[in-house]
């Protein structure tokens, strides 16, 4: 049984806590039945004994199967990771979206995807990261009375996420602890409408209007200070090309969108000017969650 969910980028500027897209780079996980537990793992986080010993993904999984089965069984689990960890690419949720579906799928029992996100919401409690991991596409999403509530748009193929990734971590626990307790009237009404702005430009798919509806003022200046130099990423990114260009979830990366006639040029600006960090263009994904049996 293989299950396979991409990347995501949260927020997109100014929607903090409730936009977010999927990316076209996946981690991928195999299961088959076996005699004994093992754990092997390529990619992303393949050097970090932490991820076998103590892995998120098995006590997740673990804690659906052991409640949907009375069988003892033992599995051999094969990670194949192409999403960096703690980078703001959505590394916890394509792991706890993976888990989840997992569970279900070894057993045999169908799994709607509109259960599975809100089983997600459980480990993570803000919705922007992992409605994208489950539905694909562009999502905005808030959470009423533990559900939550989304709308989702495909994505055109003309367009193309041109992204920049940092060699540091940031974790998005202490990220969030960055953040001021309270905001004024006015950074919240600036916040609201510029969110409003992108997600009724990316309905209309008005992509001309994402340079201006992506600003924002309640989270990327507090986070961009501990990395400076993504200050430069980023207006470097709207010079070059870039239809917008929005820290990744919490950070480290810069996420951009640009036309894909014009991503090649921003990469190559890009990797230019900052030969430190790993910078690439990759599709958007529309599908999300993949199962296959
Ligand atoms: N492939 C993986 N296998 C096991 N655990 C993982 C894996 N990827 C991430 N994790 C867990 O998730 C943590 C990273 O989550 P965190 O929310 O800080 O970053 P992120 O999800 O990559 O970023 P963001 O939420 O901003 O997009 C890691 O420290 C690790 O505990
Ligand atoms: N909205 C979340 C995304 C990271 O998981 C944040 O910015 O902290």
């Amino acid at each position: 049984m293989k299950v396979s969910v991409p990347a995501t980028s949260a927020n997109l500027g100014p929607g903090f806590d409730c936009l977010g897209l999927a990316i076209s780079m996946k981690n991928q996980v195999i299961i088959r039945p076996s005699k004994f537990h093992s754990v092997s793992l390529k990619g992303e986080g393949a050097n970090n004994p932490a991820l076998k010993d103590n892995n998120m993904f098995i006590s997740i999984f673990n804690d659906f199967y052991h409640n949907l089965s009375y069988k003892k069984r033992h599995f051999r689990f094969e990670f194949q990771n192409e999403i960096p960890l703690s980078r703001g690419l959505g590394s916890s949720s394509a792991v706890i979206v993976s888990a989840i579906a997992s569970a279900y799928a070894i057993e045999g029992i169908k799994l709607e995807k509109d259960k599975l996100l809100n089983l997600a919401l459980a480990y993570e409690s803000h919705p922007d990261n992992i409605t994208p991991a489950v539905m694909g596409g562009f999502n905005v999403a808030c959470v009423q009375e533990n559900e939550v509530r989304y709308i989702r748009k495909e994505i055109p193929k003309s367009l193309k996420a041109v992204v920049v990734v940092p060699n540091r971590a940031i974790s998005t626990q202490l990220s969030r602890k960055t953040l001021p307790f309270k905001y004024s009237k006015e950074d919240t009404v600036f916040n609201i409408s510029h969110s409003s702005l992108l997600t009724a430009a990316f309905m209309a798919e008005d992509w001309e209007m994402l340079k201006h509806a992506s600003y924002d003022q309640v989270h990327q200046k507090y986070r961009m200070k501990q990395m400076p130099e993504l200050f430069d990423v980023q207006k470097t990114s709207l010079k070059e090309g870039a239809l917008m260009s929005t820290l990744s979830g919490s950070g480290s990366t810069l996420f951009s969108m640009s036309y894909a006639d014009d991503s090649k040029n921003l990469e190559k600006a890009l990797k230019l000017k900052f030969p430190h960090f790993k910078v690439f263009v990759a599709d958007f994904d529309n599908s999300g969650v993949r199962v296959e049996i």
